[in-house]
Formats: structure tokens, C-alpha cells, sequence
């Protein structure tokens, strides 16, 4: 019995300091397009789980994260809700471009002018060296504001697809929420689940990913190539 008891112990301290600590991949995805497009809305709302009351325009660059399982993984998703105005993003850019698992390209689907610029947002992930092996979506967002919708599915799917890109069309306003102002996870949720199809296909792929202890402390990077360089299939999902 008290060989049993010594070996037991021994077998516990020398797990508990031989084997590596549980790692924490992180998913680091961009979240960017025109000011106004409601990118701070959409990240809080995912790792928050509501609609702010109130935001300002971003300075630089934001970030907010949340734990998630995905088939008993643990893995963090960090978006990055960069600024929309020239002014506020210039000194920042270089820094929101490292080391990126994926990218959102935001558009407001009641101003034309927002989805016009989305070109110009493409190019500069390609400036960045941002290649299309890196997973991209696109999302229209305010679909609550259904009487002013300027930029139509159609076209925006046409867009998309030109780009070998999903399209989602949300709002991260409209919510199924629950009597304490939070909103009810397990009913059907676009802006959950546009983020979540994306760490999906992140866990998918051979990850190039930022890991840490599953405590939270310290991290290290891990590199490793992608494995998955094929576009995605389109995919849409329509205001309303
Ligand atoms: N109706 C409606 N309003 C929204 C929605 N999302 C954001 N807004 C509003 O749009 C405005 C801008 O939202 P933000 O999330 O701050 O926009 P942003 O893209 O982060 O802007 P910058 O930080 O300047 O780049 C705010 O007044 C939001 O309340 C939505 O889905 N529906």
C-alpha cells in the first residue's frame, strides 16, 4: 500500500512538471472598414454578448476577446476593432497586421459610400501582405434599418464572390435578448455565429497561431504554415 501511495505521488509530481502546461491557441482576427460601419458594435456584442449604449469613434486600434469551446478546445478569439478614420488608424496600422488568422471586412448596408470603400480595404491587406490564404468574410451590417438599406444583397453577394468571399449580412443591433439585457446565446444568432464560423475554420486549418498557458499568463508564439490555401465557398446570409 505505501509503495502504491509513493508511486502515486511520484507519477503526479512528474506530470505536473514534466509535461508542457495546456496551451490556449488564439485566433487573431481584424475586424476593419469605414467608421461608422459599427465594427466596435460587433465585437462587443460577440465578447460581450450585448449592443453598447454608447461608443465613440476608435482610436488606434481596440481589442476585445472571448474564451469559446469548440469540440472541447478551448481557444481564445482576440479581435482587433481597428479604427475607421484615417486620422486615428495611421500610427497603429503596422501593428493590427501581425500575425493575422483572419479578416472581416465591415460595410454599413444603409451607406453606399461605406460598401464602395471595401476595394480600398482589400488593398491594404494586400500592402500588409495579407494573402488569400487568409480566411476573409464579409459582413453588412445595420440590416435592422430596413428602410434605408442602400446596398443590396445582390450586389454585395456579387462583390463577394468576386472575391471568393462569404457574405453575411447582420445586424449587431437587433437581438433575441433575455430579461437581464443580455442576449440569449442559445437562440439563433448571426453575429455569434459569423465569428464562430470563423474560429471554426480556423481550427480547421493547420494554424498559424498565437498560443498561451491555459492560465492566462505568459504566452509564446508557435508557428506553423496553413494548411488550407483554398478559397472558401460563399456563402450568404440575407437582411431579415
Ligand atoms: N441601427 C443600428 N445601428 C448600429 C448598428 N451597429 C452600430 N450601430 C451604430 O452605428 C454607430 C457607429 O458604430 P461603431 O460600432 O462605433 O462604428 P465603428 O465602425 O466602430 O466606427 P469607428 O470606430 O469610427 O471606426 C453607433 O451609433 C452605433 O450605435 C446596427 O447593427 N444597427
Amino acid at each position: 500500500m505505501a509503495d502504491s501511495g509513493t508511486s502515486g505521488e511520484f507519477s503526479a509530481s512528474l506530470s505536473s512538471s514534466t509535461l508542457p502546461p495546456p496551451r490556449t491557441r488564439i485566433f487573431k482576427i481584424i475586424v476593419i472598414g469605414d467608421s461608422g460601419v459599427g465594427k466596435t458594435c460587433l465585437t462587443y456584442r460577440f465578447c460581450a454578448g450585448k449592443f453598447p449604449e454608447k461608443t465613440e469613434a476608435t482610436i488606434g486600434v481596440d481589442f476585445r476577446e472571448r474564451l469559446v469551446d469548440i469540440d472541447g478546445e478551448k481557444i481564445k478569439i482576440q479581435l482587433w476593432d481597428t479604427a475607421g478614420q484615417e486620422r486615428f488608424r495611421k500610427s497603429m496600422v503596422q501593428h493590427y497586421y501581425r500575425n493575422v488568422h483572419a479578416v472581416v471586412f465591415v460595410y454599413d448596408v444603409t451607406n453606399a459610400a461605406s460598401f464602395r470603400s471595401l476595394p480600398a480595404w482589400i488593398e491594404e491587406c494586400k500592402q500588409h501582405a495579407l494573402g488569400t490564404e487568409v480566411p476573409r468574410i464579409l459582413v453588412g451590417n445595420k440590416c435592422d434599418l430596413q428602410d434605408s438599406i442602400q446596398v443590396g444583397t445582390e450586389v454585395a453577394q456579387q462583390f463577394a464572390d468576386t472575391h471568393s468571399m462569404p457574405l453575411f449580412e447582420t445586424s449587431a443591433k437587433t437581438s433575441n435578448t433575455q430579461k437581464d439585457g443580455t442576449l440569449d446565446r442559445g437562440s439563433s444568432d448571426h453575429v455569434e455565429a459569423i465569428f464562430m464560423t470563423v474560429a471554426h475554420k480556423l481550427r480547421s486549418q493547420k494554424p498559424l497561431v498565437l498560443s498561451q498557458p491555459a492560465d492566462g499568463l505568459g504566452g509564446t508564439v508557435s508557428l506553423s504554415s496553413h494548411g488550407d490555401n483554398k478559397a472558401d465557398g460563399t456563402r450568404s446570409w440575407a437582411c431579415g
